[in-house]
């Protein structure tokens, strides 16, 4: 069964390998590369970094950095402040920021309008100011200043719009050059919602819409209108281009291993394919990263475009959502928004988990939801969770999720597997060895992403060595699946650790209680976990109910002081500490 949920943050975040500061990682990163980091580095330096400011961020004349070098500095920042806050607060408040003057003593930071400027002011002042301290080398005030046209014009730098936050630029300059991954976005889409938003001109605020009735007003299969297609023939047919992601060529029905873990979801999705807005509609389909969810959805986007190509398909993630709802209230464009949402015959949202904890996206979800239903469109919808375990979802978007089929995708059993395995080979042009796809399969049994990496590697390295694949080689290529090497203690370590330390519930912890005591344990797990895992303050909030970054390094500060002048929970944490310590013990 799946399990996710309780040991899940609130939002999806890799665990290790999150990217360091840019100074920390190279010493000098920057978006303009190389030329302008050498003649910046060259001329100038500044007091107290070694090795000089890699950006020039000191100028000969009056303390103030030249303006060709504000927007390098600034995409550093970005890049810094990417590790610190999570990607929709970064988005929702950063990304059209600029850095308008740097000297000695202050950054000016200009933005988009004033409550942006009053809520960076008053909840990220912190961060931002570490933020730039990182990047120029000693800290700053940071000052900020509005300019209404940052709403509409494109930034000059911005960071990218990827998958996380944006990867630290290498000091050797040269990017790796991969082989285009199955999951790489086909057409380039994805960065055209950032784009149009930014396009989007001001106009007259409209944050009220019509209301569509909380039910349907009898069964849903009678009142709805069936699926019809929207007439409209378009020069470029698949995806509407308000998608964010692009459809991949190899994520079909036919290439799609079917076993007793994804047998349901696979028949649902082939149903829906057949004929879209009815009886599974909305569609939803949940399970652990990797199962195989966003290979069905597209799938079925592929089979509905294969028979019906004018069938108008929205295909997006729903932090994409967020961020165009949030970007529409700021630019008064709400009516343009409902337009692109409703006006579809399928609507496809991945990771619909993410609207935990946003009760205004909710609220507006819950709006397009009933007038695409009430259309008889088709909703897919993929999560990591089933609907009553997304935290703090509504309650009437809960029943409406699981009006239509709610299915899960389970970890597939050995022989589903193996059949995997042989068929991923294959598409690569191999033959997978018997006893070479059984190890594999013995040994990776949760996560299918990570059974296709282990076929590209095993493969790609007897390429390499020019040898035959075999037990050893994958062995040898595949050390970290087969080492038995004692991992790095996790998130689940700790909350495991501490619930059975203070016999408490998971739930209790990462609920909204603040009894004594079990506020004690949530901060005694706050302070392990900042100790043993790599993860940020916000991220280490998540995994406690939600929490922000200000309560966790409240925490941590407290049980610090604490273990100090008391012996209980100085004994308490050294016991808990011990425990993570020791793989026997977790
Ligand atoms: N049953 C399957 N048959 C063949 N390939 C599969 C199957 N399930 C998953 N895969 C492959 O595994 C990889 C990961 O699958 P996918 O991206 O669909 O997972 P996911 O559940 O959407 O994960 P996430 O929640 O991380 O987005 C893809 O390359 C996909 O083609």
């Amino acid at each position: 069964m799946h399990q996710a949920n309780s040991f899940e943050p609130h939002a999806r975040v890799p665990q290790n390998d999150r990217p360091r500061p840019l100074h920390q990682e190279t010493g000098a990163a920057s978006v303009d590369g190389p030329a302008l980091r050498a003649e910046a580095a060259g001329e100038l330096s500044i007091e107290g970094l070694p090795g000089g400011d890699p950006h020039g961020a000191h100028d000969h004349d009056g303390g103030q950095v030249p303006a060709q070098h504000l927007d390098a500095i600034w995409a550093d920042i970005q890049g810094v402040l990417q590790t610190f806050i999570q990607r929709e607060q970064f988005d929702t408040w950063f990304r059209r920021a600029e850095l308008r003057g740097l000297d000695a003593k202050t950054a000016t930071v200009a933005v988009q309008n004033g409550f942006t400027r009053y809520f960076i002011a008053n909840f990220y002042t912190d961060v931002l100011e570490r933020a730039v301290s990182e990047v120029v080398g000693s800290s700053r005030e940071v000052i900020f200043e509005v300019d209404a046209e940052l709403t509409i014009t494109p930034r000059r730098a911005m960071p990218p719009t990827g998958d996380g936050p944006a990867p630290p630029a290498h000091a050797s300059g040269a990017a790796a050059v991969l082989p285009p991954s199955p999951e790489t976005p086909i057409d380039g889409i994805r960065a055209a919602s950032t784009q149009s938003r930014q396009r989007g001109a001001a106009s007259p605020r409209r944050t009220d819409g019509p209301e569509q009735p909380d039910r349907p007003s009898t069964g849903q299969t009678h009142t709805r209108a069936s699926f019809e297609m929207t007439p409209a023939p378009r020069r470029h047919r698949g995806l509407l281009s308000a998608s964010d992601v692009g459809l991949n060529p190899g994520y079909r029905f036919d290439a799609f291993v079917v076993g007793p873990c994804n047998r349901f979801a696979h028949a649902a999705a082939v149903g829906v394919s057949e004929s879209p807005g009815q009886q599974y509609n909305p569609f939803f389909m949940h399970g652990n990263v990797g199962l195989g969810k966003t290979h069905l959805m597209q799938s079925l986007c592929h089979a509905l475009l294969e028979r019906n190509p004018d069938v108008r398909i929205l295909y997006l993630s729903c932090e994409t959502f967020v961020n165009h709802f949030i970007s529409a209230l700021e630019n008064g464009d709400l009516h343009e928004f409902r337009n692109k949402y409703r006006n579809v015959d399928v609507l496809v949202v991945d990771d619909i988990h993410l609207l935990a904890n946003k009760e205004r996206t909710q609220e507006e979800f819950f709006h397009t939801f009933n007038t695409l239903y009430n259309a008889g469109k088709q909703i897919v919808l993929s999560s990591d969770s089933p609907p009553k375990d997304i935290p703090t979802l509504q309650g009437r978007l809960v029943s409406r999720f699981k009006w239509g089929l709610v299915t899960e995708m389970e970890p597939p059993c050995y022989e589903t597997r193996m059949a995997i395995l042989k068929r991923k080979s294959r598409e690569r042009g191999h033959e997978l060895p018997e006893e070479v796809a059984r190890l594999l399969a013995e040994h990776i049994d949760t996560n299918i992403r990570e059974l296709e990496g282990a076929v590209t590697k095993v493969l790609g390295y007897a390429a390499l060595a020019q040898r035959p694949v075999s037990e050893e080689l994958a062995r040898e290529c595949l050390s970290e699946v087969f080492d038995a090497r004692p991992s790095a203690p996790n998130m689940e370590d700790v909350l495991r650790v501490v619930t059975q330390h203070f016999s408490m519930r998971l739930s209790d912890i990462q609920s909204r209680k603040r009894t004594a005591a079990i506020a004690y344990a949530r901060q005694v797990g706050m302070y392990l976990a900042r100790r043993v895992t790599r993860l940020s303050l916000e991220e280490i909030g998540g995994y406690f109910g939600g929490r922000d970054h200000s309560t966790v390094l409240y925490a941590i500060q407290k049980i610090t002081r604490l273990s100090k002048t008391d012996a209980e929970c100085l004994s308490s944490v050294r016991e808990l500490q011990r425990q993570l310590d020791s793989p026997a013990s977790r």
